[in-house]
């Protein structure tokens, strides 16, 4: 079946980035910024050394210039859940070093989340760096933490690499709050995909103090 021929002008549907769209406003805008310097940094993990290195540098600079051309938002506080929620390295939506692990509670009290890393993120051929795999499960038993009503900073997290995690593979990524004793909250999570489970962590996480909180 051949795909119908856009008019002059017209953007293919068969082309997302031609589709025109709305103008996005706010956490929208900046997620859709997000998406495409992901991509950007997924290309250049992949790239052959391009002849036009330069100029391309170049480009995109002057787009970075551009987009920092319309301000910069302050640093981020405890106070300000939305920015922790939309930035940070492992779920944010708005920080292109995110995968983004995307997640939700699990049914069960604890959380659960899914990612597919891609080059960015390897580690050993083919496979996710170990220090990734422990910035997600660090992550992620704050996340079921913060669920279970604590918002705590790690203290010490023990990982356990069972097998390497190959890249390119949905993985799923669990925590799960396991006991509190005052300030002090265990919790454990693992990182597994259709063969098993890989990774697996627990960690102590100290209640933030409240005149910080
Ligand atoms: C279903 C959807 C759910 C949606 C939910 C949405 C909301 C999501 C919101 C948010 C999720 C965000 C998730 C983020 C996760 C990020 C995690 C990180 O990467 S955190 C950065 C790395 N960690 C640091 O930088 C800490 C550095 N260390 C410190 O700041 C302090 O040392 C701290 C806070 C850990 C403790 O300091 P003190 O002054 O507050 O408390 P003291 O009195 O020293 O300790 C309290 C107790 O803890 C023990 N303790 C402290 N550190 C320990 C250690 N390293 N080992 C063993 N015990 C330790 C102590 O011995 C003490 O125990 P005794 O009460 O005496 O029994």
């Amino acid at each position: 079946m051949t795909e119908p021929v856009p008019a002059e002008g017209e953007a293919s549907p068969a082309d997302p980035h031609l589709a025109p769209e709305p103008a996005p406003t706010g956490a929208e805008g900046i997620a859709q910024l997000a998406a495409a310097a992901r991509r950007v940094v997924d290309t250049v993990v992949h790239a052959d050394p391009p002849a036009d290195a330069a100029l391309l540098a170049a480009k995109l600079h002057a787009i970075a210039d551009e987009i920092a051309g319309s301000g910069r938002i302050s640093p981020p506080r405890w106070d300000n859940p939305e920015h922790n929620r939309d930035h940070n390295p492992v779920t944010g939506a708005a920080n292109p070093l995110a995968p983004p692990l995307t997640v939700s509670a699990d049914g069960t009290g604890g959380v659960v989340g899914t990612a597919t890393l891609g080059f960015p993120y390897q580690g050993p051929p083919g496979h996710v760096h170990g220090g990734i795999s422990a910035l997600l499960l660090d992550h992620v038993l704050g996340i079921a933490n913060a669920a279970a009503g604590h918002r705590a900073m790690t203290a010490w997290l023990r990982v356990s690499y069972h097998r390497p995690l190959p890249l390119l593979t949905e993985c799923t990524v669990r925590g799960k709050r396991v006991s509190s004793e005052g300030r002090k909250i265990r919790a454990t999570g693992t990182i597994s995909t259709g063969h098993g489970t890989h990774v697996s962590a627990e960690g102590l996480f100290v209640a933030v103090r409240p005149d910080l909180a």
